[in-house]
Parts: structure tokens; sequence; C-alpha cells
């Protein structure tokens, strides 16, 4: 496992490691196989952290939009889950956020997920923004929980189609723990460059490539002995919060 030397903010100098795409995956599998969390347990972990995150990086004040509106763009596995829990407490948090979720999987976690949003009025966009412009105009954030650590190859439509134009926005763009059309271990050069960037339960090698403003960690929920099995030599958090600001 790869470590990184990371003078980040509040955090003291150390290796942190960044897990491969392999690693990423056997973590996730091992705290549903043998510590027997469920996925909604994490997701919600995950999307909250990721809420909070936010919050800390663009306060509702300052966005120059005439509300804090912010797109959430919702790919179609758990990184859209945790796309569509992060929008939920955003909205709890004062933000007006819209969903655009093209490939909804009809299994039980997501349609729940996805009908929670609906109750708590977020409305969900029936097409995507065919101009980069547009989203500039009507948001001041972008949610990417497009691609999370399973993405491999080339991207597949509607995504190709929905990344181009994600490539052109000016908005911030906030990615939820891989950017997305990443190589999970590589990253893009000439990819999404995202202002901000939650790693979950840890970095993954890609965030080695990030060059945004916001770097946070989040998904607080590792049991030690995990920590230490896969040697992930994670910073302390602060407190009691759910996230930790990077760089
Ligand atoms: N342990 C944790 O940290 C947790 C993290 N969570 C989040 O879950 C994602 C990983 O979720 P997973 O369902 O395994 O995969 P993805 O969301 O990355 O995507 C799978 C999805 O995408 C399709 N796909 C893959 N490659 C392509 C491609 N080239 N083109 C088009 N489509 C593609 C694939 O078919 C699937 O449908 C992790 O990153 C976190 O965000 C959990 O929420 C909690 C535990
Ligand atoms: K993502």
């Amino acid at each position: 496992m790869q470590s990184w030397a990371w003078p980040g903010i509040g955090v003291p100098s150390g290796a942190i490691s960044h897990p491969r795409q392999e690693e990423a995956q056997a973590i996730d599998q091992e705290l549903f196989n043998e510590y027997k969390f469920s996925v909604d347990q994490l997701m919600e972990l995950a999307g909250l952290s990721c809420a909070t995150a936010i919050a800390k990086a663009y306060p509702p004040s300052s966005f120059t939009t005439s509300q804090p509106a912010v797109l959430v763009v919702c790919g179609p596995g758990n990184n859209g889950g945790d796309g569509l829990v992060c929008a939920r407490h955003l909205k709890m948090f004062g933000y007006q956020p819209t969903v655009y979720y093209p490939k909804q999987p009809s299994k039980p976690l997501f349609e729940g997920l996805t009908t929670q949003c609906k109750k708590m009025d977020i409305p969900f966009l029936p097409e995507f923004p065919a101009e980069a412009a547009f989203i500039d105009e009507l948001y001041g954030l972008v949610v990417d929980a497009i691609f999370g650590f399973s993405f491999k190859g080339a991207v597949r439509e509607p995504f190709g189609s929905i990344l181009s134009t994600l490539e052109r926005v000016t908005v911030p763009i906030a990615s939820i723990d891989i950017p997305s059309g990443w190589d999970v271990e590589k990253g893009k050069a000439d990819g999404l460059q995202p202002d901000m960037l939650i790693s979950l339960t840890a970095p993954k090698k890609a965030a080695m490539h990030f060059t945004g403003r916001y770097h946070f960690l989040g998904g607080r929920f590792v049991p030690p002995a995990l920590q230490e099995k896969y040697a992930l030599n994670l910073p302390a958090y602060p407190g009691t919060d759910c996230v930790l600001q990077l760089t």
C-alpha cells in the first residue's frame, strides 16, 4: 500500500495510506461481511460526511446565486447513493439541492433514498442541462456523485456526455470519494478537475493527483482493528466531527 506525507490543515504530517482500488473494495466488503454493517448505515454516514464537508467549505453565505442552489449528479452505484444522502442533508442544512439521477437501480435502498429526497421537495431533473453555461447560471456548486472506487474502463453513456459538460462548468465541483471518470489509481490529467474532494474511509491512490482547494476525509466508521489490518494510518478526527480537512 502506498503512503504519502501529508502536510494537511490541522493534521500532523505523517504517512496516511492510499489504498489501491482492490484494497478499497476489500475494506468495503470486510465492513459488510465481517463487521456486519449494512450498506444503508455506512451510506448514511458517508453522505452526511459529504454534506458536512460541503457546508464547511461552501457556507450558504458564500454563494453568489440568489439561493444556495446545488446540483447533485448521481451515478448508478453506491457513490450515487452517497449523493442522494448528501442531497437530503444539504436540504436540512438550508441549501437548495436539485438531483440528476439518470440510471436509477430498482433496489429498495435506492428507491427509498429517492423517495426521501422527493418527500423533502428536492427536485429531480428529467434531463441534464445541455450547456455548461446553464449550470453556471443556475447553481453555485455541483456535487459529483457519479462514480466511486468501482469505476473501470472507458466511461459509458450517458455519463460520458454528462462528464464532458461538467468538465466545462466554471462553478466549483465537489467530488465524492473519487473525481468521476478518473482511474481510481492513476487519476486523469485531462479529466474533471474538482475544487473539492471528500475521500471516504481513506484517500484512494488517485487522490495524490488532486489539485483542488479542499480535500476532506469523511466516513468516520472504520473500526480501529480494520484500520490496523490495512495499515490505513488515518489521522485523528477532531473531537466528535465526522470530517477532517486534509488540505
Ligand atoms: N467503505 C466505504 O468507504 C463506503 C463507500 N461507499 C461509497 O460506495 C462507492 C463505491 O460504490 P460501488 O457501488 O462499489 O461503485 P461505484 O459507485 O463506484 O460505481 C459502480 C457503478 O458504476 C458502473 N460503472 C463502472 N464503470 C463504469 C464505466 N466505465 N462507465 C459507466 N458505468 C460504469 C457500474 O456498472 C456500477 O453500476 C464508494 O466510492 C463510496 O462513494 C458506500 O456508500 C459506503 C461504504
Ligand atoms: K464521484
